[in-house]
């Protein structure tokens, strides 16, 4: 029997709670499979602070160095926002596991479910069939960039700093990933960055205009990172493959989640050239609903389904659990999230049970 060494980190928030859904799936894989995942479970983020004093421990970062998959919830919490130090922050956790674990390659993709087209917040003309996929440079960029700090200035005034910084080398990787992304699709590939006022935008347009010589077959445009927020709401569906620096892809990907109807149902699949990937929901740990049962595990659910394809080789279980998702919202099962008259609430452990028995079924 193929064994799988995942490390899985619930991380803060509804965190744990969606995790638990998505580790309830991968109990079914195992079964209907015949692998077996070897689950290491550790702290990320402001329960490892708390723990720790550090938001990700060496220990639990080579753990997941050495796992054939990273699973993780949601990090952060008013408990740790009040923290000037920004590298104990529980957000600092993450950018650390992403780091280390060279995930330069963060796949979003705002599929909207035929179920769903009515719980966007755009017409169901706008979203229904939308399937695009948002390329986002994740190990990079303004998030990373030295200098960064907040500096106490002669006359006593403060003020912050953070530096976008891209060599061309990091650019041209996530081109790549982009144009093999958009081959494999419908062939366009839009690229997003600020090369009107930036330099690394305009570096940027440089290096992936170089690269497309590569991808003869696929049909490369530019826009500017403000018109493409703008574009995703008026029409959405005109995108197949974006590619954006960390700062913008971290923004278009929020906005374009609320085309597939909520924040939570949008997964996401980190990748590098080697090692493993890290698979997470887009949002954050949602401290707004902690612990009441009501976040919407799928987001977390498909993400596990990205590591099931993209890490671990088992591509028809990944499509499986597609596939679940997509019948039991046509069920009429719904988290508050996505609530709309007339179908049925359901809270985080009940859309589980409901994706178990589709599943089954
Ligand atoms: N990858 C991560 O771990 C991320 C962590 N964060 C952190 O999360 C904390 C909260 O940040 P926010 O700005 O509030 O963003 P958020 O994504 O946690 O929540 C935004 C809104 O979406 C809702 N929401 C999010 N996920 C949901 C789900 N699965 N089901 C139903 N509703 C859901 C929340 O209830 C909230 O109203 C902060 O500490 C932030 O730094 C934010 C983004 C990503
Ligand atoms: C480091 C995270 C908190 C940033 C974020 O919002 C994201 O990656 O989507
Ligand atoms: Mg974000």
């Amino acid at each position: 029997m193929t064994t799988y060494n995942l490390t899985v980190f619930p991380g803060d928030g509804i965190g744990p709670e969606i995790v638990d859904q998505g580790l309830r799936v991968l109990e079914w894989v195992e079964e209907a499979y015949g692998v077996k995942f070897d689950i290491h479970t550790d702290l990320l983020g402001g329960i490892s602070y708390d723990t720790h004093g550090l938001p990700l421990t060496e220990a639990a970062l080579a753990k997941a160095q050495a796992s054939d998959a990273v699973l993780m919830g949601s990090v952060g919490g008013p408990k740790w926002d009040g923290k000037t130090d920004y590298d104990k922050r529980p957000e600092q956790g993450l950018l650390n596991l992403r780091k280390g674990l060279n995930v330069f390659a963060n796949l979003r993709p705002a599929y909207c479910f035929d179920a769903l087209a009515d719980a966007s917040s755009l017409k169901k003309e706008l979203v229904a069939g939308l399937d695009m996929l948002i390329v986002r440079e994740l190990a990079g960029g303004v998030y990373f960039g030295e200098p960064r700090g907040i500096n106490t200035l002669e006359d006593g005034t403060r003020e912050g700093i953070n530096t976008q910084r891209y060599h061309e080398s990091e650019i041209s990787r996530i081109a790549r990933v982009g144009f093999e992304m958009a081959q494999k699709r419908g062939g366009r590939l839009v690229s997003a960055e600020k090369s009107n006022v930036m330099e690394s935008g305009l570096l940027w347009r440089e290096v992936v205009t170089a690269v497309a010589t590569d991808y003869p077959d696929v049909e490369l445009s530019h826009m500017l990172a403000d018109n493409c927020a703008m574009q995703i709401v008026r029409a959405p569906k005109q995108f197949d493959v974006i590619v954006t620096d960390n700062l913008f892809g971290d923004l278009l990907s929020d906005e374009a989640a609320m085309l597939t109807g909520s924040l939570g149902m949008l997964p996401s699949a980190s990748l590098s050239d080697e090692g493993p990937g890290l698979y997470e929901p887009i949002h954050g740990s949602a401290p707004d609903i902690a612990g009441q049962d009501l976040a919407n595990p799928i987001a977390t659910i498909l993400s596990f389904a990205m590591a099931l394809r993209y890490s671990l080789n088992l591509g028809d279980a990944a499509t499986a659990i597609e596939h679940a998702v997509s019948v039991t919202l046509d069920q009429g099962y719904r988290t508050a999230d996505i609530m709309s008259e007339g179908m049925k609430s359901v809270g985080t452990k009940a859309m589980g049970d409901a994706l178990l028995a589709a599943l089954r079924s």
